[in-house]
Order: C-alpha cells, then structure tokens, then sequence
C-alpha cells in the first residue's frame, strides 16, 4: 500500500475542556499517513493524479481555525471524516497531540485509523 505522509503539521485552535481554554488558542501537531497508489502520478510525473499534500496541509488548517471543540478525540474524528469525503483517501492513520497539555509529559493526543486499507491488509 503507497502511502502519502505529512508529519509534524503545527495548527492553533481553541481546544479544550475547561473554561481557560475556551478562550485562547493552543497548538496541536499532526502526523498523517494517507493511503493511495502513487504509480499513475510517478508515470505521468503529475500532482493531479496523487493526494497532494500541501493542499491537504492548508485544508485542515482551515479546519483548525474554523472549529472549536473540547477533545483531540472530536478533532481527529471530525478531520478524518472530512479528508476521506473531500480527498477521496481510502484510509488513513492520524496522530493528533496536544504538547504541553500535561505538565510532565512531552505530548498527549490520540490515534486513529479510519477506512479500508486498499488491498484489505
Ligand atoms: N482523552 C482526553 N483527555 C483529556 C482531554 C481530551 O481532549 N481528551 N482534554 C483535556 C483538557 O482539555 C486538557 O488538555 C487541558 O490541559 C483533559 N483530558
């Protein structure tokens, strides 16, 4: 299975459950692995025919700046659900974490994988 990646996605969006954090913005990173067959695109050396990464990396900044919800769960539910109906991505893994949201921890976040991995593996 070829596999698209961005990693490492700054965004900044209000983000959280308690009431301090209704009010400011907080950064969350993104790692993203996107399935598709890149074998048209590499032959045609053509962008239209693979997932172009830096389109998705502005779309989900939208996102971030459109949405404002309580959990990493929401956001990475809700974000998954938009780039398969969007992009067309048949499955995708996402990491979403919160840095500096636990004192003494590096990051705390979430995991997902969503779809059906093309070739059922
Ligand atoms: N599983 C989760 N646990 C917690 C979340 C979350 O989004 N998912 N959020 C918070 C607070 O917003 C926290 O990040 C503030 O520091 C607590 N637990």
């Amino acid at each position: 299975m070829d596999q698209v990646l961005i990693e490492g996605l700054e965004l900044d969006t209000v983000i959280g459950v308690y009431d301090w954090e209704r009010s400011i913005t907080q950064r969350l990173t993104l790692d993203l692995v996107l399935a598709t067959d890149i074998r048209a695109a590499a032959q045609d050396d053509d962008l239209s025919q693979t997932l172009d990464y830096d389109a998705i990396s502005r779309r989900i900044g939208v996102f971030a700046e459109e949405h404002s919800f309580e959990l990493v769960e929401t956001f990475a539910e809700r974000l998954a659900e938009l780039l398969q109906e969007e992009f067309g991505v048949p499955w995708l893994k996402m990491t979403l974490r919160k840095p500096g949201a636990v004192a003494n921890a590096r990051a705390v976040g979430v995991s997902i994988e969503r779809g059906q991995r093309p070739g059922g593996h």
